[in-house]
């Protein structure tokens, strides 16, 4: 007898409802597609061949975990019908308040809303790394490695690339999944690995036996975890580096990393949050320069970030916002007139002897966003109607920058967030051939380093910066020097053995600037300082300056006695407080003089140690 169409229905929803219940029992997709590789006891690890479209994430579940959810959902719902059934009357009068149950509700909803945001915002603050993570790193590395590896696009990447959030960190291991037939070109991958993560001298270690094919990489020749002055060799590393090239640290290999002034970049900037580390590698840096002679500029506006460098033969420390704007301009004017003096000189006579142009000068700029912010609060405070808009120490910053190697002036800038507008535009960032980074982000990395694509993972381990110099970022451990070795380090060259280089000229000492300070600060207290610094003859790298005609002493050149000066020049200060600051106070001005047993002092030393001194610290000098 012939089905008939009721009978064929029948069957076919029998059957349906057959290959349903197996789906259910067997945790498949209940479309009955096969998305994955996954299996009722194992996860999947990949989309198969041919699947089209998104696959949901529990598609790569086990089938007995999918089972044990369905049923405990089913429990679930169950549970709540029958609590309605059970408590009818509940149910009934809850309906009947409708108000009182919709107040209910209405509050309770606020209070389940505000959970859920706050439980969001923990989510999101507390999944932002991995996010990074995801968004940089691994999606990008499974975009390039899935056709290589033979594993269909829209597999989840995290399945089978196993990338630790601080997978740049010396004992990180990255571990890849690969498919068990093996048909890939290892070195591809490998290499694909290496650029897309941006990882620099790592192992591979396959595994190709077996169901569970994997490679685990790992990095090699690390740099050192740490490196100090008292480590095997350092000194006679630190002895050997040319003067031009102080070192920096060490790199993978114990490979010495350094910033060649004369050959790679006149200036070096480095971008650091805080606590990165900045000042360590200035000292380092800074040190070595004073070492082979260098005469340095420390522009502090935080005041306490080099105490290393106090009284070091050859270091100006300018301090307060007022020394530093002078400092600026001073700099300025010794810039041009060493281009002026390197026309005359030729290139072939500064090829051969640069230091003809006199010493190297370099300028440490501490915290650049706010010192230029300062000096701009500075200059409209002390500006004239005529004066130019625009701070000139600013300027005169911008004009270092744009000076070049010939001029022997270096800056060392240190940034939190070296934005192009904080140092004066994106032109005066690629004065900046060598960039340091440390603890970035990779909004910053951007910025500064567009060039080193992608960026590596930064890492928080103490002291490990990437120096960035032609379009390689080289992973280095930083020299840590204390500040007594960095002293030590800095006097113990030719500025007191008077060994070869240029004669020492005595460093400039910045303006005191009187309230109201002058509008365009001349170098006043020591105006010929600069200029006097190297001979301007060829021949005579050393020659005596002409005495000059003796000068009547400006105000700030008088020697007083310590009553004299607080009565007629720091009356802000009782003379208790200034006797002390003598006693205790390790800037207080060396005496110049004496008379019978009075100590005198010079006016413009006291007063600009009374600007400097550390405000309502215990111990203060402060009358206040
Ligand atoms: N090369 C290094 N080796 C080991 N530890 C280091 C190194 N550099 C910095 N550190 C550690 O980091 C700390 C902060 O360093 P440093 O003072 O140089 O940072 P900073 O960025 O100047 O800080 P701040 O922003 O507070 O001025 C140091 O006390 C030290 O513990």
């Amino acid at each position: 007898m012939a089905q008939t169409k009721f009978d064929r229905q029948v069957e076919e929803t029998a059957e349906a409802l057959m290959f349903g219940i197996g789906r259910f029992l067997g945790g498949r997709d209940m479309d009955g597609i096969r998305r994955t590789d996954a299996t009722f006891w194992h996860s999947g690890t990949r989309v198969l061949p041919k699947v089209e479209g998104r696959v949901a994430r529990s598609s790569y579940r086990a089938g007995c975990q999918r089972l044990t959810f369905r049923v405990s959902f089913l429990s679930a719902a169950g549970g709540g019908n029958s609590w309605i059934w059970a408590h009818q009357d509940t149910a009934q009068a809850l309906w009947e308040d409708k108000e009182g149950t919709l107040h209910a509700l209405q509050t309770g909803g606020i209070g389940a809303a505000s959970v859920a945001a706050v439980g969001g915002l923990a989510y999101g603050i507390l999944t932002r790394k991995r996010r990074e993570l995801m968004r940089e790193w691994v999606v990008p590395l499974h975009q390039a490695l899935a056709v290589p590896l033979g594993i269909a696009e829209q597999t989840d990447p995290r399945r089978y690339l196993h990338v630790p959030v601080n997978f740049n960190d010396d004992d990180a291991a990255i571990r890849i999944d690969v498919p068990a037939h093996l048909r890939f070109n290892e070195d591809l991958v490998a290499d694909l690995i290496v650029k897309k993560l941006a990882l620099e001298n790592v192992s591979f270690t396959w595994r190709r036996a077996g169901k569970d094919t994997h490679v685990i990489v790992k990095k090699r020749h690390i740099p050192p975890k740490a490196l100090r002055l008292s480590d095997p060799g350092m000194r006679e590393i630190l002895a050997k580096m040319p003067e031009s090239a102080p070192l920096i640290g060490l790199g993978a290999n114990k490979k010495k990393v350094s910033v060649d002034l004369d050959h790679d970049s006149p200036h070096v900037l480095i971008s650091a949050g805080t606590g990165g580390g900045k000042s360590t590698i200035l000292r380092c840096i800074c040190c070595q320069f004073i070492h082979h002679g260098a005469l340095a500029y420390v522009l502090d506006y935080k005041r306490i970030s080099h105490t290393w460098a106090r009284d070091v033969p050859g270091v100006t420390y300018c301090r307060d916002i007022a020394e530093i704007h002078d400092a600026l301009i001073q700099l300025v004017q010794e810039g041009r007139r060493r281009i002026r003096l390197a026309e005359q000189l030729g290139d072939d006579v500064l090829e051969k002897e640069p230091w003809r142009v006199g010493p190297r000068l370099v300028i440490l700029l501490e915290e650049v966003n706010a010192t230029m912010a300062q000096l701009k609060r500075y200059w409209q405070r002390i500006r004239e109607s005529g004066d130019p808009k625009v701070s000139p120490a600013i300027d005169a910053l911008a004009e270092i920058l744009f000076m070049g190697r010939a001029v022997r002036l270096h800056v060392l800038l240190v940034a939190q967030s070296a934005t192009a507008r904080a140092i004066g535009g994106p032109e005066m960032r690629e004065n900046f051939a060598t960039r340091i980074l440390v603890r970035y982000t990779l909004n910053a990395w951007r910025m500064l380093v567009p060039e080193v694509s992608p960026a590596p993972a930064p890492t928080r381990h103490p002291g490990r910066v990437q120096v960035v110099l032609g379009g390689r970022a080289q992973e280095t451990q930083v020299l840590n020097l204390s500040d007594a070795e960095a002293r030590e380090w800095a006097i113990s060259g030719v500025h007191t053995s008077g060994e070869a280089g240029p004669p020492l000229p005595k460093p400039p000492t910045p303006t005191p600037t009187p309230e109201p300070a002058p509008v365009l600060p001349a170098p006043a207290a020591d105006p010929d300082v600069l200029t006097d610094v190297q001979s301007t003859t060829p021949q005579a790298p050393a020659p005596e300056p002409p005495p000059a005609a003796p000068l009547a002493p400006a105000p700030d050149d008088a020697v007083v006695g310590l009553r004299t000066a607080q009565a007629e020049h720091l009356p802000q200060l009782t003379l208790a407080a200034l006797r002390w600051a003598r006693a205790n106070d390790p800037d207080f001005p060396a005496s110049v003089d004496k008379q019978g047993t009075e100590l005198l002092y010079r006016v413009g030393d006291l007063k600009r140690w009374a600007r400097n001194r550390p405000r309502g610290a215990i111990g203060s000098t402060d009358p206040s």
